[in-house]
């Protein structure tokens, strides 16, 4: 019997699952990711941290497994995406913590870039936009701050990565410097046409050559890892990043399919195959995966914030004792319009504005606890409704959206999402679809299945939720959480 790992560093924190070979999930462990806020709008995390904790929650799972680690045939790595390390070549140490997706440190120098007039190349090229999400301004700003940067950089003494990149090469003893094609997709340097670094963009930025890893497919022998990890030498043979693993795990492969992955944010993706397909209405045009050097590409609308707005509420206000009492709460609130907008670090698609702030209106005398949680709750509905509308306006209409995350247990949240969409909700059986994606592409890497429609067969719904809320109901509620987003905006 073989069997293939998942590893899974995601925001909040570090998993590991083992596959079987049919794609069972068999054991899974976690380790929480300590996250740094240094300043007003600021999100780091320590590589060594991701490491441990991949490392330890991986161990964890093959020892809960009952396996020899040596029966893994492939081991699989989805990430959280546009993070940014910066390490040396000599020490593997990295000389800043890891900017995390979420910060906002950039958003000056991204106005900057704007006023100069090159978001036009930018988004043509990368199918992006420019905001402080994206890796490439964060690499700029770690060369600024640390003590001959950009000579270092130059001199090739540097690397640059994602966090598939830092693990590959942590986990390969430093041998490889690799990047897989659609975290390359994020990092605002990537031509993803072309399917290279691209020159001129590089020069925009200031950015080296000589940091940047080398661009691989999704799946294929990607990486050694070395045997002082796991207990065995094993081969990393699928990387993607997490959303991009997601739209694989459920088994969106054919045009049109629709995933929506709801954790600390909330990730659309609908898989457009082979052809490019801009956005006029501010959502981002990026490649889903490559496999055997063949590009399949996406339209994705990125939220930043979902379920942070529940760890706010449990962490910060103490509102909810866990999350999963957020579903009890929401039941019971009045059906008050309340709106929570959880711009906690700017708003994302189709919103873009860095410098958006958090809001919550709509209060009365009597508003209670269950009618926040319940706005927080409806908020994620009502983005995901804002991404649905771009995407339909795009050419891409939705007639049923694909969820997972964990959020999702959350019936109230499934429902809700089918009442204020207007789509059908269908939740599968595996919702860990981010390591199941990464654990298919790892199987197809070792040729465990020969291509990605036999490798997503086994994909299974769980349960279907529909709409019960009339359209002009539908339509009233939406402009009014419009409503409500227009005042959290900067300007
Ligand atoms: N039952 C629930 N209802 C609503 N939100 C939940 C529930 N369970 C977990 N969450 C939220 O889901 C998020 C965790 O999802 P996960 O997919 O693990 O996140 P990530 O991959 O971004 O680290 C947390 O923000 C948590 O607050
Ligand atoms: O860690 P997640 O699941 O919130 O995903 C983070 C995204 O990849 C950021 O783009």
């Amino acid at each position: 019997m073989t069997y293939v790992l998942a590893l899974d560093a995601g925001t909040t924190s570090n998993r590991a699952i083992v596959f079987d070979s049919s794609g069972a999930p068999l054991s899974s462990a976690s380790v929480a990711l300590p996250q740094h806020f240094p300043h007003d709008g600021w999100v780091e995390h320590h590589g060594g941290d991701i490491i441990d904790g991949l490392v330890d929650s991986a161990r964890a799972a093959i020892a809960e497994a009952g396996i020899e680690p040596g029966q893994i045939a492939a081991v699989g790595l989805t990430n959280q995406r546009e993070t940014t390390l910066v390490w040396d070549r000599s020490t593997s140490e990295p000389v800043y913590p890891a900017i995390v997706w979420q910060d906002r440190r950039t958003a000056a120098y991204c106005a900057d870039l704007k006023a100069a007039g090159l978001e036009p190349e930018f988004a043509a090229k990368t199918g992006l936009l420019l905001d402080p999400y994206f890796s490439g301004t964060k690499i700029r700003w770690i060369l600024d701050h640390i003590d001959d940067g950009q000579g270092r950089a130059e001199r090739g003494e540097l690397a640059f990565g994602t966090v598939d990149t830092w693990v590959a090469w942590v986990l390969s003893g430093g041998q490889r410097h690799i990047m897989d094609a659609s975290n390359a997709a994020r990092t605002l340097l990537f031509d993803i046409d072309r399917q290279c670094w691209d020159a001129s963009l590089m020069g925009h930025l200031n950015i080296p050559a000589a940091m940047l890893p080398s661009v691989l497919d999704s799946a294929g022998d990607l990486a050694p890892i070395q045997a002082e990890f796991f207990g065995a030498p094993l081969r990393l043979t699928g990387i993607a990043g997490d959303q991009h693993a997601a739209l694989i795990g459920q088994a969106c492969i054919e045009p049109g399919m629709v995933k929506s992955t709801y954790g600390t944010g909330c990730f659309m993706m609908v898989n457009t195959g082979q052809r490019r397909l801009p956005s006029q209405h501010r959502l981002l045009s990026t490649l889903a995966y490559r496999l055997n050097g063949v590009c399949t590409y996406a339209l994705e609308g990125a939220i930043f914030n979902v379920g942070t707005s529940i760890q706010w509420l449990r962490d910060g206000l103490a509102v909810l004792d866990d999350a999963a009492q957020s579903q009890a709460m929401a039941e019971q609130a009045r059906d008050d319009e309340v709106f929570l907008v959880p711009a906690f670090t700017g708003l994302g698609a189709p919103w873009w504005d860095a410098n958006a702030r958090g809001l919550i209106c709509g209060l009365t005398r009597d508003t209670g606890r269950n009618e926040i949680v319940r706005a927080a709750l409806d908020a994620c509905a009502y983005q995901t409704a804002d991404l649905l509308q771009a995407m339909e306006a795009d050419g891409q209409p939705c007639a049923a959206l694909r969820v997972d995350g964990g959020m999702v247990v959350n019936d109230w949240l499934c429902q809700r999402l089918a009442d204020l969409c207007g789509v059908r909700i269908d939740r599968p059986e595996v919702t860990e679809t981010t390591a199941l994606g990464a654990a298919l592409l790892a199987a197809i890497g070792a040729g465990l299945y020969p291509d990605l429609a036999q490798a997503t067969a086994q994909w299974s719904l769980q349960r279907s939720f529909q709409s019960t809320l009339d359209a002009p109901t539908r339509g009233l509620r939406h402009r009014a959480w419009q409503g409500a987003v227009k005042r959290a905006l900067s300007e």
